[in-house]
């Protein structure tokens, strides 16, 4: 495992001033002491979906989603960092995690909005640990975890997974005493045994079904984010591009047969967004080697950029 430094962003330039602002000439290396902003961290890792069984790809998801975002225009002032990437080499996951977990902590400690560039939903267990050491370990905030995802990941295996994370946070929120809230967007019965879903009512999952995500119930999707959030002090948002449907997002370990439409993903990104309790997001299991055209890679772009210009 290595840190990676950050590396040039670069993309279409229209000319200086602010009206001509896109991601590549607004962004900056994150360095100690920098004003308080939104920083991204990347996680090349995917080493949790070749345990998982997967298609591996996903380590080089940072640089996929950073090329997709270096052309985005921007409509308004923010202040973006790069943070570089934490690089899971061989089969060191856990030592990954940890360098992941403890970068993050130290960047929301300064007061920043981070966004974790997957890499394998293996992120999810890593960007939980820096939220958990930046509130306080052993403190009695409550913490939501909001999933856009085809699949519940949480196999209780012996071995971490990119199919495990939700079950590590589980185990890790019993074990300091606190409780585990965990809601789930998208859910698939074809892609999540009874097994899983009876350990997911069992753990008091909330879970909202692909097949209940469209945009005639629109209404019963954002209340169910609106009021998850409510229940908790502060909220991490993972999207596990899986949620899409495999013609959106094709660059994936494991696309969907179904899949939930773009429209309702970035509404539940807003209400997620708009919550007042969103500390941290991640963009999980981006694949460039199954991508078409970038097509996943820029969709996860126009929701990382949807996600912190509309953060409230
Ligand atoms: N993060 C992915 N998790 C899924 C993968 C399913 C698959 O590979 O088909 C899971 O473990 O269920
Ligand atoms: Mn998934
Ligand atoms: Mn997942």
């Amino acid at each position: 495992m290595t840190r990676k430094n950050p590396e040039p962003w670069n993309g279409r330039n229209d000319g200086p001033g602010a009206e001509n602002a896109r991601w590549h000439n607004t962004i900056v290396d994150w360095t100690p002491g920098v004003a308080a902003g939104s920083a991204l961290l990347g996680f090349a890792s995917d080493e949790g979906v070749r345990r998982n069984k997967g298609r591996v790809g996903a380590h080089a998801g940072p640089g996929a989603l950073r090329a997709a975002l270096s052309s985005l225009a921007l409509h308004r002032p923010v202040a973006l960092y790069d943070a570089g990437d934490v690089v899971v080499e061989g089969q060191d996951l856990e030592s990954g995690q940890e360098q992941f977990a403890s970068a993050l902590a130290s960047l929301l400690a300064d007061g920043h909005f981070t966004v974790g560039l997957g890499g394998g939903h293996e992120i999810t267990f890593a960007s939980y640990a820096g939220v958990a050491r930046a509130l306080g370990d052993d403190g009695q905030w409550s913490l939501g975890i909001l999933n856009i995802d085809a699949h519940f990941d949480l196999r209780d295996e012996d071995q971490a997974s990119s199919g495990t994370g939700f079950a590590q946070i589980a185990r890790a929120e019993a074990a300091a005493g606190r409780t585990f809230h965990y809601a789930a967007v998208g859910i698939s019965e074809g892609a999540n045994t009874k097994v899983l879903f009876d350990r997911a009512h069992a753990l008091g999952v909330k879970t909202l079904l692909d097949t209940e995500c469209h945009m005639a119930n629109i209404g019963r999707v954002r209340d169910f984010v609106v009021e998850f959030a409510k229940s908790v002090d502060h909220l991490y948002l993972t999207v596990d591009l899986d949620a899409l449907p495999a013609s959106v997002a094709p660059g994936v370990s494991a696309p969907a047969g179904y899949g939930i439409g773009l429209d309702v993903v970035r509404e539940v990104v807003l209400a997620a967004a708009g919550s007042g309790k969103l500390v941290h997001a991640d963009i999980a299991e981006l694949n460039p080697d199954f991508d078409v055209d970038q097509r996943t890679a820029r969709t996860a772009a126009r929701l990382i950029n949807d996600l912190i210009l509309n953060r409230g």
